[in-house]
């Protein structure tokens, strides 16, 4: 016997868009969907290329025992209504690039996408994965307006962020785990900064099981760890010569998804919009940010000492060069 339901129940699962259906976003779309946290739409400008993974991602469902639904689409229309947008549309680099060499072609792919986005889904939570990131994050804050006061002068910095301090402190932390011969879960980690050589790996506070590594390995090798993890996205990219990585960029930015989307409150290092903190001021950078269901719930400003806070003034400063340069582009292209 069946009830009849009230049509006033909505019953429907969290959606997360994924703008950029390529390696980094289907795979992004798979541990979201396999970790049953949202419903995912993956959209892409390539004709019948989402729908294609939808589909295949939909037919693994019955064998990965979970039961979220998974659209693929080329119209924003289909977005509509998501709790989160993560736009990963653009190029990645190939081998010999830096990511700053990105800068102009992604400019415009991501400010578009931004401006698609927030049309169809007025309250989304905005995380930013193309490179080159700190910079592409800072330009979604505008496009969006979440990083300029709105008409009651409020600022909505706290629903647009940038992944690269996950993944980078996983990095970190994967190659202390091979070091010691080490579960890499008992390794703990944080680097902050900017996305890019001048990122700022933090040893002091990098520990396993709550004991400093700083106890278990010596200055030279801390030094050739900190210098293979500045390099890590690099290194990838020389050794694939297609692209760059995608599955630890999918899991760290599945992991602040979840953080959201189950308001978890965890203290991760998330590229964020500064207004002060640390000292500095309109600049997007990799600071330890609490995430919980609103998005940024707070910043963490740690006790750096003189040095870690004139590497993490020159990642700023280079960030910001690229800021001005990103815009002037934009400006003369009229976008
Ligand atoms: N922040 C981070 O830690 C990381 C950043 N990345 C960056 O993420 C981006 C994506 O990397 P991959 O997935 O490996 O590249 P990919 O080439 O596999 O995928 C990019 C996708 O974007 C799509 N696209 C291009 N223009 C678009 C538009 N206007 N609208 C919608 N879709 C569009 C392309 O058709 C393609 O399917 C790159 O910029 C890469 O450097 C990658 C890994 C880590
Ligand atoms: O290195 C790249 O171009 C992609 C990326 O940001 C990373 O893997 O860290």
């Amino acid at each position: 016997m069946f009830y009849s339901s009230d049509p006033s129940i909505v019953c429907s699962f969290p959606r997360v868009s994924i703008i950029g259906a390529g390696r980094v976003g289907s795979t992004l779309a798979q541990r979201i969907a396999e970790k049953n946290l949202a419903d995912v739409v993956l959209l892409d400008i390539v004709p019948g290329m989402p729908q294609g993974l939808a589909l295949d991602l939909m037919e693994s469902r019955g064998i990965e025992l979970h039961n979220r639904r998974i659209i693929g689409t080329n119209d924003y229309i289909d977005t509509a209504g998501s709790e989160i947008v993560v736009i990963t549309a653009g190029l990645p680099r190939k081998p010999g690039m830096t990511r700053d060499d990105l800068l102009i072609i992604n400019a415009k792919i991501v400010v578009e996408a931004a401006k698609n986005a927030i049309a169809h889904s007025p309250n989304a939570i905005f995380i930013v994965v193309t490179n080159p990131l700190d910079v592409m994050t800072y330009l979604v804050g505008q496009a969006t307006g979440l990083t300029r006061p709105n008409q009651q002068g409020f600022v909505a910095k706290h629903r647009v962020m940038g992944m690269a301090g996950v993944l980078d402190s996983a990095r970190f932390e994967t190659f202390i785990a091979l070091e010691l011969g080490v579960l890499p879960a008992d390794v703990k980690a944080m680097v902050l900064g900017s996305h890019g050589d001048l990122m700022v790996p933090l040893p002091r506070y990098a520990n396993v099981n709550g004991v400093p590594i700083t106890e278990l390995l010596d200055a030279p090798t801390i030094e050739r760890l900190v210098q293979r993890t500045r390099n890590g996205g690099a290194e990838i990219v020389e050794l694939m010569q297609t692209g760059g990585a995608f599955f630890a960029p999918a899991s760290a930015v599945s992991v602040m998804v979840e953080s959201i989307l189950l308001n978890q409150s965890r203290l991760l290092p998330v590229a964020a919009y500064l207004q002060g903190e640390y000292g500095l001021n309109d600049i997007v950078i990799g600071v330890p940010c609490r995430l919980g269901c609103g998005g940024i719930e707070s910043v963490l400003e740690l006790n750096l000492t003189n040095e870690e806070k004139a590497a993490l003034r020159v990642s700023a400063q280079s960030v910001g060069l690229n800021i001005d340069r990103a815009q002037e582009i934009l400006t003369a292209a009229k976008i």
